[in-house]
């Protein structure tokens, strides 16, 4: 006779979801700490929507990042930047996966504390370069020596992604170890903070 075992255990994902409640969860950190692509996981174990705010400042304009920087400047990308982001984080429960400049300007920072529980994926520089390399879209990295750039991008924003709720380390494993390691620091983060 062949037995059934039911696991009726809830889920990381379900677990997750629960101790967010109603809040966003949303993601900073530097190009290439995988933003976009963990984001996407951890909204689909959740069970929630995901928006990448690159994603929907591409739709709103009708123009593509590169385009944007371009035309305008970065000022403008960043005014449009934080217009957006206020705008997606007035309802919940989300994922937001942000640009890297995003919780560097204090205005779009300010609203990510209000608006929901930030976590920052953290890598190091040679794990970021393998990554971004590879393409070619992001106009900050267009100058003669773009690892360069990112090392002192990664100087002077380090400091200020440590102030998220959250840190998870991005490293070279599977995006899944990554997503499940958001999942859980988020149930732990909770479980901590009696005031949320
Ligand atoms: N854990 C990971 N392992 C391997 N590749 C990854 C991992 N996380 C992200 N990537 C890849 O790195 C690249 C940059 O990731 P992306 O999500 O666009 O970063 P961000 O949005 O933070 O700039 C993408 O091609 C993505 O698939
Ligand atoms: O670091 C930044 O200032 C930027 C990061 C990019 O997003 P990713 O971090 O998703 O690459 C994009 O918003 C824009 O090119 C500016
Ligand atoms: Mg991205």
């Amino acid at each position: 006779m062949t037995e059934t075992i039911l696991n009726l255990a809830p889920s990381l994902g379900e677990r997750a979801k629960a101790a967010l409640g109603k809040r966003n969860l949303v993601l900073v950190g530097l190009m290439g700490a995988g933003k976009s692509a963990i984001g996407r996981l951890v909204a689909q174990q959740l069970g929630l929507p995901f928006i990448d705010t690159d994603t929907e400042i591409e739709r709103v304009s009708r123009m593509s990042i590169s385009e944007l920087f371009a035309a305008y400047g970065e000022e403008e990308f960043r005014t449009l930047e934080t217009r957006v982001i206020k705008r997606l984080l007035r309802t919940g429960p989300r994922v937001v996966s942000t640009g890297g400049g995003a919780f560097i300007n204090e205005k779009t920072r300010k609203q990510i504390e209000r608006g929901g529980l930030s976590v920052w994926l953290n890598a190091d520089l040679d794990v970021l370069w393998e990554r971004v390399n590879k393409r070619d879209h992001r106009p900050l990295l267009k100058t003669e020596n773009p690892k360069q750039t990112l090392k002192d991008l990664m100087d002077k924003r380090y400091p200020v992604y440590g102030l998220a709720d959250i840190t998870v380390q991005s490293r070279d494993v599977r995006k899944e170890v990554i997503a499940n390691e958001v999942l859980t620091s988020v149930i732990e983060y909770i479980g901590k903070d009696k005031t949320l």
